[in-house]
């Protein structure tokens, strides 16, 4: 019989790539599903299994019917209900794309290329809650995971360089509006000859200042900016996001000893893909070949990229990845300050592998056991 599934936070960002994702492999075709909302029950649902009627969100006796519930909604929602869910005696799985319940000793984060394992043996245990990894996470282990699986990792450092979707669908909107409010304050001078770059350099600068420029998203400009900090701040000084990287990461690979991960998350003006710059510490003196082929024999999703000019900007930048499941890996080399330092730098796209491919891929796990 097929399994019943509420869907939860499926017209939000990563709720719809989910959806989509789902529609693309004809997952449909194996659940009976049941669409939910927090805020328009009795509206009609998306035109995926015909005409169905969205059901309250709130309905803990109508949620407490499912065999798996998916929730792309947020961690509000998540701490409002899942406690509540439980304490009825539900038993079915939670799937997640919050944070709230990732480091909880009874939940799996699931990345199935990298912990696929963990996953059946979490199954089999009984454990009821799978929860997708924070987006750089999940994406710096797709790309590294051959190192990891080697154990050739003795530490590593990053910097990101995090898209706008990762803080919101009106974050995406926000940049746009930067970007177009910074065009308009210069376009009659781009073709002129009579104004030089400095000069429009200086309204450029003068316009990000000005009070009507948007930022009530940011709290600051995105466009023509960077920013160094993501998510809020802890007592060591790390921010949340940072915090995640290892957190997350040696529970995804179920490490004996910790491997320490630390770096600095970054805010860029890219629209949907996470780029990032590791630095590794190698336990091994490895060649370049066979790092090569131990990253690319992961999984099927890495698409390794030679390390010249025309292949990197080509293949290794988030506009070369949007929309697809590639992860890239390219600028990778030997740092000349030490044999055992490797630099690389990959790209992945935070809504798919990032947030909806691997919660999409454990229901399918889910649905079949
Ligand atoms: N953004 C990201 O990159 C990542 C997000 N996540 C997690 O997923 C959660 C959801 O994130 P995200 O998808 O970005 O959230 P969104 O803000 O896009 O959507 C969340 C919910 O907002 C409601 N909503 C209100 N107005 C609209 C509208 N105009 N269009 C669509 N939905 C609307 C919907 O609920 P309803 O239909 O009930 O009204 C929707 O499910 C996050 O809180 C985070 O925990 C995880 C990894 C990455
Ligand atoms: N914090 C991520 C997106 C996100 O939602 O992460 P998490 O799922 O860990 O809350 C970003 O800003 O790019």
């Amino acid at each position: 019989m097929k399994k019943t599934i509420g869907f939860i936070g499926w017209r939000g960002m990563v709720g719809s790539v989910l959806i989509q994702r789902m529609i693309e492999e004809n997952d449909f075709e194996n659940i009976n599903p049941i669409f939910f909302s927090t805020s328009q029950p009795g509206n009609l649902g998306p035109n995926i299994i015909g005409k169905n009627k969205l059901q309250d969100a709130y309905n803990l006796e109508l949620l407490n019917t499912m065999d798996i519930i998916i929730s792309c909604q947020g961690g509000e929602y998540t701490n409002f209900i899942y406690k509540k869910l439980r304490k009825l005696g539900w038993l079915g799985y939670w799937v997640d794309a919050a944070s709230s319940l990732r480091m909880k000793d009874d939940s799996i984060i699931v990345l199935d290329p990298i912990n696929l394992q963990s996953i059946y043996s979490g199954i089999n245990n009984g454990k009821k809650t799978f929860v997708g990894g924070n987006c750089t996470v999940s994406l710096m282990l797709l790309a590294l995971g051959g190192l990891f699986f080697n154990n050739l990792v003795d530490w590593i450092t990053f910097s990101t360089y995090q898209a706008a979707s990762g803080a919101g669908s009106k974050n995406i909107l926000e940049l746009i509006k930067q970007m177009g409010y910074l065009y308009n304050s210069v376009s009659d001078d781009l073709n002129s000859v009579n104004i030089s770059i400095l000069e429009i350099e200086k309204k450029i600068s003068k316009s990000i200042k000005e009070k009507n420029f948007p930022i009530k998203e940011f709290c600051a400009p995105l466009a023509g900016n960077v920013l160094p900090w993501i998510d809020y701040a802890l007592k060591n000084n790390q921010t949340k996001e940072e915090w995640k990287v290892q957190a997350e990461a040696n529970k995804i690979l179920d490490t004996n000893k910790l491997i320490p991960i630390d770096g600095t998350c970054v805010r860029v003006g890219t629209f949907r893909c996470h780029s990032q710059s590791f630095i590794i510490k190698l336990k091994k003196d490895l060649s370049y070949s066979n790092i090569i082929q131990i990253l690319q024999e992961q999984n099927h999703w890495v698409r390794i990229v030679p390390n010249n000019f025309q292949s990197t900007i080509n293949l290794l930048t988030p506009m070369a990845i949007t929309g697809t499941l590639n992860i890239s890996v390219g600028r990778i080399r030997k740092l000349n300050v030490h044999s055992k330092l490797l630099s690389i730098f990959t790209v992945g796209d935070q809504l798919l592998w990032g947030a909806a491919e691997p919660i999409r891929r454990v229901l399918m796990i889910l649905i079949n056991t």
